[in-house]
């Protein structure tokens, strides 16, 4: 890498002190990120050593491999410079920048288009001769189509699309590009994926967590925009895609935009068959007694936020017309669990009925472990014909592999000009399009309520075709 510097706007911040600084760290332990310059800018008039001492007690809380010795050499590469989101005071980073510079907001996202444009003010969006100058934006982008339409116009105006990288995290998965090699680079699977032989897929990201410390932020939000809108929809749109031409960044993120422009729109008058909300009241996980979301510090009384949103998404295109997609997420329930589950079609042929164990199952698990995971049937064995469920799990890593972070791998996507992982424009405006109906009919009306620690609200169940059942997240997971 030549000298780079990246500077980071937000940097006395949460998501600076827990994720990015453990992920630039340990690139830079891997020496992954020789040369970089790691700028720190925030409204607080610190010192360098300040900030210094800032990072090295976030790195010792979150970097789990955090050696001092290391450290010495990681600190050398820090600088901070204070000041206000303003283009004259931004102006004092220019002696820091180098020819390839780049901005990353890790800031709240109304300061988003501030940010950009004061940037862009300062001269920061011009890349000088042999260099380049990008932009990193955090999610979410936007809180609807009209204001994510809005934002990038505002951005626009000093930037060029080419420059601005969308951060989804779930891009940066492991699990997630695993998803594309395991499609992509394996034979046997492109012939049977499609409505052919697949009958549905289920894609559940489940935590146990609850609003935790954001309850300005997530009240505002709910479910459907901090989970569904971005890494929900991506996860279904890299599942349904057609196989690239290319592994361009280009091509790929054509093909996710074609699947979100061939969903079947949800109207006013179909939304309670293609949405469901909740919100979890007082319940137990384990021996944990937990308040409602209505009693959380923070979230305004009678709140109709809703902390679980699932939908049943329809592809109307050759390869998945009559394959339902039903995703869903939620706030406190029964565990972590989350993975991207596809569910085969019977098989044709009349078999003994002591031998059908089930259709079978292909599951890319995400949490508590990633793995992919064949359910078949199998012969059980005894004098009798029968047949039993079995699994064939391929866990994704090997104790000999050493596994990225998602902000490892983003950082060093970003750094690297490669933007396969991060969102085009058009791919957050059609997730936006998609759900502006169900946007719309949620801003009245009731969430339906589920205990904590819970499966989520039994009305999910009417989101399904008649054969069909929710996956247990509760059995499957660590909770
Ligand atoms: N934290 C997380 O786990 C995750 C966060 N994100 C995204 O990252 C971004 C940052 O989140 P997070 O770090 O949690 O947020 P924080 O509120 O912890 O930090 C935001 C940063 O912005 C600064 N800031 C706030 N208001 C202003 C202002 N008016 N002018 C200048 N600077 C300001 C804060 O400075 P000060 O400290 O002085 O207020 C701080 O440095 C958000 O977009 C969020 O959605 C995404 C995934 C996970
Ligand atoms: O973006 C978000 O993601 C997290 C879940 O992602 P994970 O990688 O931390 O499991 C979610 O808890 C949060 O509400 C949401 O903003």
């Amino acid at each position: 890498m030549t000298a780079t510097t990246l500077v980071i706007l937000g940097a006395s911040g949460d998501l600076t002190q827990r994720l990015l600084m453990p992920a630039l760290y340990r690139l830079h332990a891997l020496g992954l990120t020789p040369g970089l310059r790691i700028v720190g800018y925030a409204k607080e008039a610190w010192s360098r050593e300040y900030f210094e001492r800032h990072i090295h007690k976030a790195l010792q809380a979150f970097a789990p491999d955090f050696k001092p010795a290391q450290w010495n050499r990681f600190r050398r590469q820090l600088d901070y410079v204070g000041g206000e989101l303003q283009a004259d005071q931004l102006a004092a980073l220019k002696d820091k920048l180098s020819p390839a510079s780049m901005f990353y907001l890790a800031l709240p996202p109304p300061l988003f288009g501030m940010a950009a444009t004061a940037l862009g003010e300062a001269g920061f969006s011009n890349s000088p001769r042999g260099g380049w100058r990008r932009l990193v934006v955090e999610k979410p982008f936007g809180t609807d189509l009209a204001s994510a339409e809005a934002l990038r116009e505002q951005m626009h105006t000093h930037w060029e699309e080419e420059q601005i990288l969308r951060i989804d995290h779930f891009l940066g998965k492991e699990t997630t590009q695993n998803l594309m090699v395991f499609r992509f680079a394996n034979r046997f699977l492109e012939p049977i994926w499609n409505t052919q032989h697949i009958a549905q897929v289920q894609i559940t990201y489940a935590e146990t967590l609850g609003v935790e410390q954001r309850a300005a932020y997530y009240d505002k939000a709910g479910a459907l925009r901090d989970m569904l809108q971005n890494h929900l929809m991506q996860l279904f749109s890299l599942t349904a895609m057609e196989p690239p031409s290319s592994w361009d960044a280009e091509v790929l993120r054509d093909h996710k935009v074609e699947v979100l422009r061939s969903v079947v729109p949800i109207t006013a008058k179909t939304v309670n068959q293609h949405a469901v909300r909740g919100q979890y009241r007082a319940g137990t996980l384990g021996r944990k007694k937990l308040v409602g979301y209505r009693s959380e510090p923070g979230i305004k009384r009678g709140s109709d936020t809703e902390t679980f949103a699932a939908l049943r998404l329809e592809v109307d295109n050759w390869r998945w017309r009559g394959v339902p997609f039903y995703l869903r997420s939620g706030k406190r329930l029964a565990s972590n669990y989350s993975e991207i589950a596809v569910q085969f079609r019977e098989v044709p042929g009349p078999i003994p009925h002591a031998v059908h164990a089930g259709n079978n199952w292909m599951i890319f698990r995400i949490r508590p472990i990633e793995c992919m995971d064949l359910l078949v049937t199998a012969k059980q064995p005894g004098v009798k014909l029968a047949g039993r469920p079995v699994t064939l799990a391929a866990p994704y890593a090997t104790p000999n592999d050493r596994e990225f972070s998602a902000y490892e791998q983003l950082l060093m996507d970003a750094l690297g000009g490669d933007r396969s992982n991060f969102l085009r424009f058009d791919e957050v405006e059609w997730a936006w399009k998609v759900l502006t109906p169900v946007l719309e009919a949620w801003e009245k009306g009731t969430p339906d309520f589920y205990p904590s620690g819970s499966e989520g609200p039994e009305t999910q169940a009417r989101l399904l075709d008649p054969d069909h059942h929710w996956r247990s997240i509760a059995r499957n997971g660590d909770g």
